[in-house]
């Protein structure tokens, strides 16, 4: 089946790039610049050349009119474009390849292409992988997600590549919260780590944290076996331990006081918030992820936060 990348980012540009090297594959971008001349994304994804079968287009009509649609935009701009570009994508498969709840409305991104284009296939392609391995070629494991189970393993077929290994599943909601989620405890081990609080802090940050996925991923009736798979489990350790991650470079320079980049996409530090204020409607203890809240906005810095994590009453695990 035919397929478009929507979104010319880091993330997106992999896709295609994986998905160019066997198929025709279009990859869309709200400004493209010299990458159809020079056959390279140089802003966001350098050194990855496009292969011969991979087309860029700023036209989204054009990218579109493929059945199968991968939306990799940040999460926060995800309803923007479906409500851009609405009618292009109703009757379409749409692929969420994002990774975060949405700020404004406390929901991922499965949930909100259902909400934007009610007909239309709703799925999530989540899990570890970093954009530059998916380009070089190096082998991935992903999650795909999608509640009916033949369109999902229709799609599992046509995104399979040569190394992207993708295994399917029905719970949305587990994809969703698996990929969102332990960018937040990212961003508290890079913060651990940055102030020099050692190895066995963050250990005990990702255990801790990983609970805390699984205690909300609970509440909004996620299968603990998702969480437990590539987009819980699986993203959580590579996002904790790699500095290539985004989101742990962040929690990095929170912990050691120097400057960040304020344009880097780094999908934790709204998710944070979003996942505070879910937490606290549904009355949910979910204290790492709180501080990480805290931290984003300056109400506390990483000695306090990890103080006050320490000094929790004593618990059973
Ligand atoms: N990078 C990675 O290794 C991975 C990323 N992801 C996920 O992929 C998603 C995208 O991240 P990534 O590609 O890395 O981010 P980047 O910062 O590399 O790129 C974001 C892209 O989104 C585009 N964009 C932003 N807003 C709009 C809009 N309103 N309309 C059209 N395009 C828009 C930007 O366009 P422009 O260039 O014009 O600004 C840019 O091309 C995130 O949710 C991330 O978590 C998932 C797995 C791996
Ligand atoms: O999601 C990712 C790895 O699976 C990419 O992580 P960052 O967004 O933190 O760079």
């Amino acid at each position: 089946m035919n397929i478009s990348v929507i979104g010319a980012g880091a993330f997106g540009t992999a896709l295609a790039i994986s998905l160019g090297r066997e198929a025709a594959v279009t990859l869309w971008g709200r400004d493209i610049g010299d990458m159809a001349e020079r056959r390279e994304n140089t802003r966001h994804l350098p050194n990855c050349p496009f292969p011969p079968k991979l087309a860029i287009t700023d036209n989204i009509s054009n990218a579109a009119a493929a059945p199968i649609l991968l939306l990799a935009v940040p999460m926060q701009k995800l309803r923007d474009v479906l409500n851009t570009h609405a009618g292009l994508f109703v009757g379409k498969h749409l692929v969420a390849c994002c990774k975060g709840i949405e700020l404004s409305s406390g929901i991922g991104p499965v949930s909100v292409i259902r909400a934007v284009i009610p007909d239309a296939d709703a799925a999530i392609l989540t899990g570890p992988s970093f954009a530059a391995d998916i380009a070089r070629g190096l082998p991935t494991a992903l999650t795909l997600a999608c509640a009916n189970d033949s369109v999902c393993a229709k799609l599992q077929q046509s995104l399979t590549t040569a190394n992207l290994r993708l295994y399917r599943t029905g719970d949305t909601t587990g994809a969703e919260l698996g990929g969102a989620l332990k960018n937040v405890i990212a961003i508290a081990c890079g913060a651990a780590m940055g102030a020099g609080l050692g190895e066995s802090a963050r250990a005990a940050l990702m255990t801790r944290g990983y609970a805390e996925m699984q205690r909300l991923a609970a509440h909004l009736g996620a299968h603990p076996a998702t969480l437990s798979g590539l987009s819980g489990f699986g993203d959580l350790t590579l996002t904790c331990t790699s500095t290539q991650s985004r989101n742990y470079r962040l929690g990095l320079s929170l912990g050691a006081g120097t400057q960040f980049d304020p344009a880097t996409t780094v999908e934790g530090a709204a998710t944070a918030k979003a996942v505070h204020q879910l937490a606290a409607k549904a009355g949910l203890d979910l204290p790492i992820t709180s501080a990480v809240s805290d931290l984003i906005d300056n109400r506390l810095d990483v000695q306090r936060a990890m103080e006050s994590l320490l000094n929790r009453p004593l618990k059973e695990e």
